[in-house]
C-alpha cells in the first residue's frame, strides 16, 4: 500500500489488523529489537497502528486499554503472525491501576524500555455547555492518566538504574481546535509537563516526547457528526485526513535510537494543518460563514 493516502472507504474508519501487518514501512526490521514497550490505547485507531509497527520492528507490546475483549482480540491477531504481543486491561485514571500494570509488566519482563501513551479522547461540546463532570472526566483521562503512566514509569526506570523513553500523544494545541476545549487544555497541560519532565529526568537518561496529530482517520472520530467530520480534509493544505501510520512512524521516530538527541519536542503530524486550516468538531457555527464563499 503506498504511504501516504487513506484509502476511502464508507463501511469503518482507520487501518484493519490485516492491512497493518503488511503496511510499508521505512524503518528497519530490527530498529526495536527485543524492547518492552507499555502503549495505553493499543487497541484504539492510532494505538493499532503502533502496536502493529512496533511489533513488526521487533519490539514486545503490552497493550492496555479498558477493554479486555478488545485488547485480546488484537493481540490474538498479533501473535497468529509470529509477533511479541500481551494484553493488561486497567483504567488510566485510576493511579493504582497504573501502579499495579507496571509492577506486573516489571516482573514478567524484567524491564520497560519505552512508554507510549494513546489512551486519550473527548467529547465536542461548546465549552460555555461543559459540565463539571464532563470536564473532570476529558481532564482525568488525558491530563492525569496520561501523567499517572509517566511518572510510573519513571520512577520504575529511576529504581532500576534504566534508561527509558516517553511519546506521549496529544492534539494540535496552537489553534484551539474549537468545540474541544477541555482537550485543548488537559494537552495543553501534556505538553507542558513533557517540556518541563525532559529536563528533570534528563539526568535519568528518560527521553519525553510528544506526537500532535492532525485529523487522522480512525473509528475515535464516530464521536463527531457526520457534518463536522466531513469538513476534518479541508482541516488542513494536503486537503485530506492522515492515516494512523504516518502517526505510528512518528512514533517510531521517537521512540528508537533515531530519536536519541530529541527530547521535550512536540512533533506534528498534521498535513500543515497547524499553518492553514480550520476544524470545527462541533461543525461551523453560522456567524463563522464566509458569505461569499
Ligand atoms: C488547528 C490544527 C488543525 C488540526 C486539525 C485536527 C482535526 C482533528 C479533529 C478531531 C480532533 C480529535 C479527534 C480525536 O481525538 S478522535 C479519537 C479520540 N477518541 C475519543 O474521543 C473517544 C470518545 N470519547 C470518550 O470516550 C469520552 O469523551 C471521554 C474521553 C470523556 C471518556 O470518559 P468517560 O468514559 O468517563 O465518559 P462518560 O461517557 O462516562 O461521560 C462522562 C461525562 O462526560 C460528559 N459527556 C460525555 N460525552 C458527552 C457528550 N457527547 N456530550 C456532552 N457531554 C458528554 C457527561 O457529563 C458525562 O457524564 P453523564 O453521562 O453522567 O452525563
Ligand atoms: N484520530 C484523530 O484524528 C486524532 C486523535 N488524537 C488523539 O490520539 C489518541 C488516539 O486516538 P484514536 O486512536 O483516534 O482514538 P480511539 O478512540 O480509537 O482510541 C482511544 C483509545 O484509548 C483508550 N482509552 C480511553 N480512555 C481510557 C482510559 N481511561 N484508560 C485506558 N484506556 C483508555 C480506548 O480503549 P478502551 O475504550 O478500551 O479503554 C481506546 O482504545 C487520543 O488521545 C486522541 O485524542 C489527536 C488528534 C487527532
Amino acid at each position: 500500500m503506498a504511504d501516504d493516502h487513506m484509502p476511502q472507504r464508507s463501511d469503518r474508519l482507520g487501518l484493519t489488523d490485516d492491512e497493518l501487518a503488511l503496511h510499508r514501512t521505512v524503518f528497519a526490521s530490527d530498529a526495536l529489537k527485543d524492547m518492552v514497550i507499555v502503549l495505553s490505547g493499543g487497541a484504539g485507531g492510532i494505538g493499532r497502528a503502533i502496536a502493529w509497527l512496533f511489533a513488526r520492528l521487533g519490539a514486545h507490546l503490552v497493550v492496555v486499554g479498558r477493554n479486555q475483549g478488545k485488547l485480546s482480540a488484537l493481540t490474538s491477531n498479533m501473535t497468529a503472525k509470529g509477533l511479541q504481543a500481551s494484553a493488561c486491561a486497567a483504567d488510566i485514571r485510576d493511579a493504582d491501576a497504573v501502579a499495579r500494570l507496571f509492577d506486573t509488566v516489571w516482573q514478567t519482563h524484567g524491564r520497560v524500555d519505552g512508554l507510549i501513551n494513546s489512551a486519550g479522547g473527548q467529547f465536542p461540546q461548546p465549552a460555555i455547555d461543559f459540565s463539571v463532570k464532563g470536564w473532570n472526566a476529558v481532564i482525568d483521562t488525558n491530563l492525569n492518566g496520561t501523567w499517572y503512566m509517566m511518572q510510573t514509569a519513571a520512577r520504575h526506570w529511576r529504581d532500576n538504574k534504566q534508561p527509558g523513553n516517553i511519546v506521549n500523544i496529544v492534539v494540535v494545541t496552537t489553534h484551539g481546535l474549537y468545540g474541544i476545549a477541555h482537550s485543548i487544555a488537559a494537552r495543553s497541560g501534556v505538553i507542558g509537563l513533557s517540556r518541563s519532565v525532559a529536563v528533570e529526568w534528563a539526568p535519568l537518561n528518560i527521553r519525553v516526547n510528544c506526537v500532535a496529530p492532525g485529523a487522522i482517520e480512525t473509528e475515535g472520530w464516530n464521536v463527531y457528526a457526520p457534518e463536522a467530520r466531513a469538513a476534518y480534509p479541508r482541516s488542513n493544505p494536503m486537503m485530506r485526513a492522515g492515516s494512523p501510520w504516518n502517526v505510528a512512524e512518528a512514533c517510531a521516530y521517537l521512540a528508537s535510537p533515531s530519536g536519541a538527541f530529541v527530547t521535550g519536542e512536540t512533533l506534528t503530524v498534521d498535513g500543515g494543518g497547524q499553518l492553514w486550516g480550520e476544524t470545527w468538531t462541533t461543525g461551523k457555527p453560522a456567524y463563522f460563514i464566509d458569505k461569499d464563499t
